[in-house]
């Protein structure tokens, strides 16, 4: 598999090649634990590895019949940080539909078909109760499924057709600005950066460091305007809150792609390689948007952690801008794996922030009243960002969200984030315009295993009794009690980011013997 052959797809972290075959990211201990790596061939570029998959687990079980190809790659990452462990593609399935695809497709269909109709006699129901389409559905006391009647309801106020002219409206413009003109000004002080699903990021640094993420859309396969007329007003209802990115404007250009961004574009690619086609097939008369936010710092997927102090700060951070937002705006992610957590360092050096930290003890991480404890989180700034798939109720009563109709959300295999798009399935019935906080557990509950399993963190010996260790069992409680589905969750009650945020200030208390079993 040639590495300029891949591309991302869907969501993130899954690739496609030229022949169709996508490919998700494997890093997941449990599932490399299926897998028998038994050829191991060295090539300048890259380490090739074929493989088998031995055991059948009904995750993979579709793929057990025929040998799999595991491709090694030693590139650097986005930082230009090469790995610690190499980053392992696993292909999971064609994007052409197999026949049993199709079928199951056809089936589903039909059903969500047959639920419509009777969504119609509800929406009919509901009208003439009086039940005012856009105020929260009322759910309890009807027997045809939640799902298909909120999402009707729901549509006829906050999932109004957007169209190019209210983007434009929305953004301030009159029509769309020519692209190579816009960007002309700024080519000295453009830089990529980054690179995601549907976007290339570029640093832009005049006066102010800027990140300018560069969206085309409006064509087939590409974003809707809804999709991005939800983001830019997700992104500026959010900007008040600490802890959410800040979006200085949004721009709509027309064009193709500029030299300038070509260029930039070939650089970052030797420099760190690409997922991405180089973006210079665009038509003359395609739309962009540029959305210019504050740099965040490095996302944390890249972000070098150096206790597991340091860790409990970002985690708790991240909890409570979730918290904030969820109170104010009924907000929910639906999308928090840690490449959309930007974590900063500020003022201190790294020796400092290791000393400070060494001061920090457990209690004191969440005692706002601690000085060591308040300069070590005032030391470390999280921001989060991309609010595509996100929901929020705006100050106006309009409820932003996505509807999650692309399949493949679900599909993906390999790591702990494509469980979490099921998990939130599962437990919300595909009623995404209403409020189910549950969701932001479910993403901390990744954060923190993500923490606690991919960071390389050394895990602190049991016999130990230093802070590190302590704070590391703090995570495992969190991680025990809040898993999804797990009956702790909801005997505690933790069913919002506010409600483990208190839990946790609390002292995360569980009866004596529950501690015991869980920090066994
Ligand atoms: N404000 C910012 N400051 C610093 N880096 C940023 C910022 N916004 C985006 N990035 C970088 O660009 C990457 C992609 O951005 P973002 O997640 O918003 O794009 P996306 O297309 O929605 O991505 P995906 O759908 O693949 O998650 C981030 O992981 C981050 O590394």
């Amino acid at each position: 598999m040639q590495k300029n052959h891949l591309r991302t797809y869907g969501n993130s972290r899954r690739y496609i090649t030229n022949s169709e075959r996508i490919w998700a990211q494997l890093d997941d201990p449990d599932f490399q634990k299926n897998v028998d790596l038994y050829v191991l061939q060295e090539s300048t570029e890259r380490e090739r590895v074929s493989t088998q998959i031995k055991d059948t687990s009904d995750r993979i079980a579709s793929q057990t019949r025929r040998p799999l190809r595991l491709s090694v790659s030693k590139k650097k990452d986005r930082s230009g940080v090469p790995p610690k462990e190499p980053v392992v593609l696993i292909q999971t399935s064609s994007r052409r539909e197999s026949r049993e695809n199709r079928d199951k497709k056809k089936k589903r269909d039909e059903f969500y078909s047959k639920k419509k109709t009777e969504t119609h006699a509800y929406v009919k129901a509901e009208k003439e109760n009086l039940v005012l389409a856009g105020s929260r559905p009322r759910i309890a006391h009807f027997d045809i499924p939640v799902v298909q009647r909120c999402k009707t309801v729901s549509q006829s106020t906050s999932k109004r057709h957007v169209k190019l002219d209210d983007l434009l409206r929305f953004l301030h413009q009159d029509a769309a600005l020519p692209f190579k003109s816009y960007i002309e000004p700024f080519q000295k002080w453009i830089r990529k950066i980054g690179e995601a699903t549907y976007s290339e990021v570029y640093e832009v640094h005049t006066r102010r460091r800027l990140v300018w993420k560069i969206v085309p859309f409006l064509k087939k396969e590409q974003l809707r305007c809804i999709d991005l007329y939800n983001e830019l007003r997700s992104t500026k209802t959010l900007g008040d809150l600490d802890g959410f990115v800040k979006m200085r404007r949004g721009v709509i250009v027309q064009g193709p792609y500029p030299r300038v961004l070509l260029r930039n574009w070939d650089m970052y690619k030797n420099k760190y390689g690409t997922q991405n086609y180089r973006p210079d097939y665009f038509d003359k008369d395609q739309y962009f948007c540029i959305l210019q936010l504050e740099h965040g710092g490095i996302d944390l997927e890249h972000f070098t952690i150096y206790s597991w102090q340091e860790a409990w700060i970002v985690f708790s951070k991240v909890i409570h801008a979730l918290a904030i937002a969820e109170r104010r705006f009924e907000f929910e992610h639906r999308d928090l794996h840690w490449g959309n957590i930007l974590v900063r360092r500020k003022q201190a050096s790294t020796q400092q922030v290791i000393d400070l930290l060494g001061r920090v003890s457990l209690s004191n991480a969440l005692d706002k009243t601690n000085s060591a404890s308040t300069a070590a989180e005032g030391d470390i700034q999280i921001t989060i960002i991309d609010y595509t798939l996100s929901r929020l109720r705006c100050t106006d009563g309009r409820i932003l969200y996505y509807d999650f109709d692309d399949p493949e959300i679900f599909t993906a295999e390999g790591d702990y984030q494509f469980d979490i798009y099921r998990f939130m399935r599962d437990s919300i019935k595909l009623d995404w315009a209403s409020f189910h906080p549950k969701t932001n557990v479910m993403w901390i509950h990744y954060l923190a295993y993500q923490l606690v399993h991919k960071k390389n963190l050394p895990i602190p010996k049991k016999d130990d009794e230093s802070r590190e260790n302590t704070f590391f069992k703090y995570f495992i409680k969190v991680l025990n009690v809040i898993r999804p589905g797990s009956n702790n969750s909801s005997r505690y009650k933790l069913n919002s980011a506010v409600s483990v945020e208190r839990w946790i200030s609390d002292g995360c208390h569980l009866p004596k013997t529950a501690e015991k079993k869980l920090l066994r």
